[in-house]
């Protein structure tokens, strides 16, 4: 696919996604607990956590292990219920998934048997799409990924898997965008790449964005804002709003705002982590 084919497919997908995200990806959670496990051997996962994320806004979700940063990914995908409180999207309650609210895990979860260009168009196929496979090149395409198309899974490397896993994501146009330590499996240097490349994807579609992930740096880096959960009690600590200007590159961080935010939260996860060390210390 040549430049000019590529812009014009970015152009046409930026004006179906800014249609998207005129449509919505307000996320309301109200109140929201969610306990796993039977009375009495009960786990508390969330704890009462309200948070309202505005359309086109990229929150990151970071705190220590167990914290709850899946948990509030999986409410808000609609996989778990909570056991009390709310979560709506556009003003209604999610009770289930949605093809408009798509997640990217950790593990590239393709389909080993297809190659990466049916990957991307399975969504989009199941969605009735006639044009599916031109779609999926499209996407492919942003990705970095159009002479691997017709490569089966086994045949890329995790990060060229991942950037399919967010193309499948990306192709059927979502106003929310969930993602749940996408990068965590890669190696420092195609994990920066992979920012970057989102980050760009971004900040041309201002799709809703809910990151979760463990790495400050991360989260400081692509945020507008960062969500910090802690433990016991487990629940909200603090919401930072991130004002490093964008558009970012490697050398935001080298911004004063940068470190100071850096430091501040640096100092707010290892409190917690340390709970949760002493926790397990006490237990074992
Ligand atoms: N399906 C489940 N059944 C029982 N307990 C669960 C279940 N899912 C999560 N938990 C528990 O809920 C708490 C929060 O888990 P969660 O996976 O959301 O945390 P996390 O912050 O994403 O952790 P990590 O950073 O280690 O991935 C943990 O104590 C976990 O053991």
């Amino acid at each position: 696919m040549t430049q000019a084919a590529i812009d014009g497919a970015l152009a046409a997908a930026g004006e179906r996604a800014a249609l998207a995200n005129r449509a919505g990806g307000a996320i309301e959670l109200t109140e929201v607990s969610v306990r796993f496990g039977k009375a009495g051997r009960e786990v508390t996962a969330l704890q009462r956590v309200s948070l309202t994320i505005a359309p086109g806004q990229f929150v990151a979700v970071l705190g220590p292990s167990g914290c709850g940063k899946s948990t509030l990914l999986n409410v808000i995908a609609g996989f778990e219920r909570p056991r009390a409180g709310s979560v709506r999207v556009d003003g209604e309650l999610v009770t289930e998934p949605s093809p408009r609210r798509p997640v990217v895990f950790q593990q590239h979860s393709l389909f080993p048997w297809m190659t990466a260009l049916d990957n991307v168009a399975f969504g989009l196929r199941m969605a009735g799409d006639a044009a599916a496979r031109e779609r999926a090149r499209h996407y492919l395409a942003l990705v970095g990924l159009s002479d691997f198309a017709e490569h089966y899974p086994e045949q890329l490397s995790g990060g060229m898997q991942q950037r399919v896993g967010i193309a499948r994501a990306l192709a059927v146009e979502p106003a929310i965008l969930l993602m749940d330590e996408p990068f965590g499996a890669l190696d420092a240097q195609t994990r920066a790449l992979m920012q970057e490349q989102l980050l760009g994807l971004w900040e041309r579609w201002r799709h809703t964005v809910v990151f979760v992930t463990h790495d400050i740096d991360e989260a400081i880096f692509l945020a507008d804002r960062v969500v910090v959960l802690g433990v016991k009690p487990s629940g909200l600590r603090r919401i930072v709003d991130v004002d490093v200007p964008r558009p970012r590159s490697p050398r935001a961080r080298l911004d004063p705002t940068y470190q100071a935010l850096y430091q501040e939260l640096f100092g707010l996860i290892r409190e917690e982590s340390s709970k949760t060390f002493d926790g397990s210390r006490a237990a074992s």
